[in-house]
C-alpha cells in the first residue's frame, strides 16, 4: 500500500530539509507542488464525464462550461471577498483533503461522512497553521489584511480533533477490528505534528500535499478512470491531463516570472490560484467517490 512508502517518503523529506537553506526548501517545496499537486487535479474534466452522465456533446460542453464559471466565480470572491473566499476555501479543503484520507482506507461507516471528513481535514489544516502561525498570517494577511491569532488555531485544532475522535471511537465501540486503524491514524497524526513543526510552513504543506493527498487521490483516479493503478493506466492519464496541466504550469510560471522580486506577493497569489480551482475539484472528486461508492 501506498501510505508505507509515504511514510518513508516523508521522514526522507524532512531528513533532507535539513540540508537545504529556506529558499531551497521553498524551490523544492514548489517543484513537487507544480509537478505532482497541479497534476493530480489536471484530470478533473475526464473525472466529470466519467462520473456523471457526459456522454452527449451537449452534456460535455455544459460541464466543462460550469467548470470554467466555477473557476471565474472563485477568483472573483478572492478579489471582491477575500475573506468569505478564504475561510471557505479552507472550509472546502479540509473536507476534500478528509475525503480522499479516509476513504483510501476504507473506513467503512464513515466513508460517506462529510462531517467528519470536514472535521479531520480542518483539524490538520489547523495543526499546520498552528505550528507555523507567523508564516501562515504572512499569507493570510497579504491575501485577506487580517491575521489569526494563534489561540484560534490551537483551540480550533483540540476541538475539531476531539469530535473527529471521538465519532471514530463510537466505530469502534460498534467494530472493535478499526482499533488497529485509529491508532494508525494517531500516529499519522503525530507524523504530520511532527514534520509540521520541524520544516518551513511551504516545505512541510508539500509534505502533506503530495505525499498523503495528491499521489493518493492519483492512484484513485487511476482506478476510476482506467480499472487499475497501473504504468500503462499513467501514460493515459498523462495523455489526457497533460495539456491542462501545461496550460496551468505555464500560467504560474508566467506569473512568477513577471514578479520575481516580489516573494510575499507570489505565495499568496499562488495560493488564491489553488484556492480557485480547488472549488470545482473538490465538487468533481466528492462526485467520483460517491459513484465509486455507489
Ligand atoms: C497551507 C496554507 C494555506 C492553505 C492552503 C490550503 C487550504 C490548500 C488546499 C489545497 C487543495 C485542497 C488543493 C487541491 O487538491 C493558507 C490558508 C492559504 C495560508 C498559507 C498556508
Amino acid at each position: 500500500m501506498f501510505r508505507s512508502i509515504a511514510i518513508i517518503l516523508t521522514f526522507f523529506s524532512l531528513w533532507l530539509s535539513g540540508f537545504f537553506s529556506e529558499p531551497s526548501q521553498q524551490f523544492l517545496a514548489f517543484v513537487l507542488i507544480f509537478s505532482v499537486g497541479i497534476l493530480h487535479g489536471s484530470n478533473d474534466l475526464s473525472i466529470i464525464a466519467k462520473s456523471g452522465d457526459g456522454s452527449n456533446l451537449k452534456q460535455i460542453t455544459y460541464m466543462v462550461g460550469t467548470y470554467i464559471g466555477t473557476v471565474i466565480a472563485a477568483s472573483s470572491l478572492f478579489y471582491v471577498l477575500p475573506q468569505v473566499a478564504l475561510i471557505v476555501f479552507i472550509l472546502l479543503s479540509a473536507y476534500h483533503f478528509g475525503e480522499q484520507h479516509w476513504n483510501c482506507i476504507e473506513w467503512g461507516p464513515r466513508n460517506k461522512s462529510p462531517w467528519f471528513f470536514s472535521l479531520y481535514g480542518l483539524s490538520i489544516l489547523l495543526l499546520l497553521f498552528y505550528l507555523n502561525m507567523d508564516e501562515t498570517n504572512a499569507v493570510i494577511a497579504a491575501l485577506t489584511g487580517i491575521s489569526v491569532p494563534p489561540s484560534i488555531a490551537i483551540y480550533g485544532f483540540i476541538a475539531t480533533a476531539v469530535v473527529w475522535l471521538a465519532m471514530a471511537l463510537n466505530d469502534v465501540l460498534k467494530d472493535p477490528k478499526l482499533l488497529l486503524k485509529l491508532l494508525y491514524e494517531l500516529f499519522l497524526v503525530l507524523v504530520f505534528a511532527i514534520v509540521f513543526k520541524t520544516a518551513t510552513l511551504i516545505w512541510a504543506f508539500a509534505i502533506y500535499f503530495i505525499y498523503w493527498h495528491s499521489i493518493p487521490s492519483m492512484l484513485e483516479q487511476l482506478k476510476f478512470l482506467y480499472g487499475n493503478a497501473s504504468w500503462r493506466a499513467f501514460l493515459r492519464y498523462m495523455r489526457s491531463a497533460g495539456l491542462i496541466w501545461i496550460i496551468s504550469l505555464a500560467s504560474l510560471l508566467i506569473v512568477y516570472y513577471l514578479i520575481r522580486d516580489k516573494d510575499d506577493i507570489f505565495i499568496p497569489l499562488f495560493f488564491a490560484f489553488l484556492g480557485a480551482i480547488t472549488f470545482a475539484h473538490t465538487v468533481i472528486m466528492s462526485k467520483m467517490f460517491h459513484s465509486q461508492n455507489e
